[in-house]
Parts: structure tokens; sequence; C-alpha cells
């Protein structure tokens, strides 16, 4: 596992535009190393706002997307089109406005798919499966990037402190009770979510900041979710100087005057 480079920008307006030129680089330096790329996107404000940066951005007409596969890091079990699905937010705020292949896009199953939470957790971990390629030694694919918001209790996906989630081995997990609405999701698990090769933590705000202190010590990742979230090559935390304000100064990285 990777230890975190932390980078520091102005604003979560400039943060949000720093990250979408970094994915759009990091996709085309990887379709132009391999022909194809892997991502897994995640919600949230800052999760949203990045993936509305990538597609306000010119040059995001350098990556090929029909080669691209499209993952989810997690998702609120809530019905198909649903305003708080991270589907939904992802297909508005950049999916709809570019030239994706459907059938490399892999949403999470909704409320209304007919399965239990259960077996849509089981449905996914199956399709990552699938996808995966012997050089990945295991069970899903070594993603090019992974991208994670980062809760104020310091949750990653839906992985929330303490919960059985963070015990389970699987691949894809069904979560109940989750301390923020909705109560229902489904979630990658620590394992899979360190498969990546490159994990991004983006966060931003003065109410992140001190879970951005706790995800960058040693402190155990039943605990501190974000704590165990890593990538196999590279680890970024990508903050604005408010969610970067209780971290030790010589972790920072400053981008932005
Ligand atoms: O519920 C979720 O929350 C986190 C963080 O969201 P934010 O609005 O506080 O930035 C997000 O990363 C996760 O994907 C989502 O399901």
């Amino acid at each position: 596992m990777s230890t975190p480079t932390v980078v520091v920008h102005r604003d979560a307006e400039v943060l949000a535009q720093a990250v979408a030129a970094r994915l759009i680089t990091r996709l085309v330096d990887a379709q132009a190393a391999k022909g194809s790329a892997s991502i897994v996107l995640t919600g949230g404000t800052i999760g949203i706002a990045t993936l509305a940066a990538v597609a306000a951005n010119p040059a995001h007409v350098a990556v090929d997307w029909r080669n691209l596969d499209i993952w989810w890091g997690d998702e609120r079990y809530l019905p198909t089109g649903d305003r708080e699905r991270n589907e939904t937010g992802a297909r508005r705020a950049l999916l709809d406005h570019v030239d994706v292949d459907p059938e490399r896009v892999h949403p999470m199953p909704a409320a209304d798919s007919g399965l239990s939470p259960e077996e849509a957790a089981e449905a996914y971990a199956e399709a990552l499966r699938k996808a995966a390629r012997p050089e990945d030694h295991g069970p899903v694919p070594s993603f090019d990037l992974l991208l994670l918001g980062l809760g104020p209790d310091t949750h990653v996906a839906s992985l929330f402190p303490g919960m059985p989630a963070l015990y389970d081995e699987r691949p894809v997990v069904a979560v109940h009770g989750s301390p923020k609405p909705p109560p229902t999701r489904i979630s990658l698990t620590l394992p899979t979510i360190r498969a990546a090769r490159q994990v991004w933590i983006v966060a931003a705000g003065a109410e992140k900041a001190t879970a951005v202190r706790l995800a960058l010590s040693d402190a155990g990742p039943i605990q501190v979710p974000a704590a165990g979230a890593r990538g196999r090559q590279e680890t970024l935390f990508l903050l604005d100087r408010a969610a970067a304000s209780k971290i030790p100064p010589g972790l920072v990285r400053p981008a932005s005057p």
C-alpha cells in the first residue's frame, strides 16, 4: 500500500477544477499505456462537483470515453433515477455529456431492481469478478483510478466507523443502518478499494478537517475507515485549505496560491 501524498488547493471550486484536470490526465495516460482505462466514481458534494468540472474542461475530449470502464465505490439503495443516487448525480454532471459506451458503465443495482441489497451486492461483486483479468491476481480489477469522498465521521464509500462492512472480506457488501441517510446502501469494501492502482480522497470544507487529520494518522480502519483507503501505487489526499487546516504542516504540498 502506498503512503499518502497531500495536495492543497485554495478553495472547493479550485479543488474541483484541479482534480478534474488531474483526472483527465490520469485517464489519458492509462489509455495511452494500455488502450483502455477504468475508474471508480464517488458521490458526495465535491465528488459530483469534480465530475461537473471534468465536463466543463475542454481537455476532456482527450479521453477516449468509449474505452473506459466506469464503476461506483458506493451507492444509496434507492430507485433508479432518484436524485440522491450517486449514479444519478454522475450521469447529470458528466456521463450524459460524454460519449461513454453504455455497456461499460456499471452502476450498482437500484432499489427497484427486484434484488435485495444483499443480492445487489453479490451481483456487483460478480460483475467485478468477470471484469478482473489474470494479471489482477484477485476477484476485482486493478482500477486505474478510484475516487473517494470523505465524511466528517471519516467514512469513505459507504464504510462507516465501527460497522460490520469493515470486517467483511467480500468485494462488495450491503450496508444497513447507515448513520447518514439513506440507511440502506451498497459499498465496495476496503480490500476492493485497495486493489486500485491509485486512490484519490477528495475533501473540501472545515467540517472535514478533523476527518482528514485522522485519515492521515495511524488510526485503524475500523475506527477511521479513511485511514484504510490506500492505493497500490499511489494515494492522494486532494484538499482545499479548510479541509487541510488540521494536518501537520510538513505533510502538505500547497498547490494553489
Ligand atoms: O453518502 C456519501 O457521502 C460521501 C461524502 O459526501 P459529502 O457530500 O460529505 O462530500 C460520499 O463520498 C459517498 O460516496 C456518498 O455515498
